[in-house]
């Protein structure tokens, strides 16, 4: 196969997982922002976490709050838990790579906060403990996920929500994790500040 037709295979994959999750996710991103919202509404704070790539997709979200997504509102307060570099180091070093985000959590998280997990394989043991650091302080817990949601998944309480992509492949599922982000963003925006057409 040419190079050619292998992206425009990778294309066409992106596209059909994207034509799926349109069909099932819809419902489960509006909820998701609307417990953003009453967080939001509630004077609460949004944290994110996730690794690699999914740490990126953390950083996305919680820039898009802080400053801005597609017009002008005031800054509104989201955190991602992967940017600080000494305190992640000093955990990992100290305790374990699997508390990085769940110490960060009993630090900062108060009940109401909002904890955006982001996890392509629902897996990751850092993003399980900050699920259930999230919980300890009376958080609620939107998930990020696909496959088959892993241990995330079992871990959701009936007030959490999950955002599960219907797909197996990582890079698939994370192409479809930055599309709900911007909707998220767009939702918040458009309940908190109304239409912007
Ligand atoms: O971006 C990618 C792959 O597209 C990688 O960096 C990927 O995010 C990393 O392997 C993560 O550690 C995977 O973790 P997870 O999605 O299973 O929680
Ligand atoms: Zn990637």
């Amino acid at each position: 196969m040419d190079f050619q037709a292998r992206i425009t295979e990778q294309f066409n994959a992106s596209i059909d997982v994207k034509t799926w999750s349109s069909e099932v996710l819809p419902p489960h991103i509006e909820t998701a922002s609307r417990i953003m919202v009453q967080c939001l509404v509630n004077d609460g704070k949004i944290l994110a976490c996730g690794n690699g790539g999914s740490a990126g997709d953390a950083q996305h979200f919680s820039s898009e709050l802080l400053n801005r997504f597609e017009r002008e509102r005031p800054s509104l307060p989201a955190l991602a838990l992967t940017t600080d570099t000494s305190t992640i180091t000093s955990i990992a070093n100290d305790y374990s790579y699997n508390d990085v985000f769940s110490k960060q959590i009993r630090a900062l998280g108060q009940p109401g906060d909002v904890l955006l997990a982001i996890s392509t394989s629902g897996n990751s043991a850092n993003v399980i403990q900050a699920i259930q650091a999230a919980h300890d302080r009376d958080m609620v817990v939107i998930a990020l996920t696909g496959r088959d949601g892993g241990n995330m998944a079992s871990l959701l309480s009936q007030e959490d929500c999950e955002i599960r992509v219907p797909a197996t492949v990582t890079a698939r599922i994370q192409e479809v994790h930055l599309l709900a982000i911007h909707c998220l963003c767009d939702l918040i925006d458009h309940q908190l500040f109304g239409s912007n057409e």
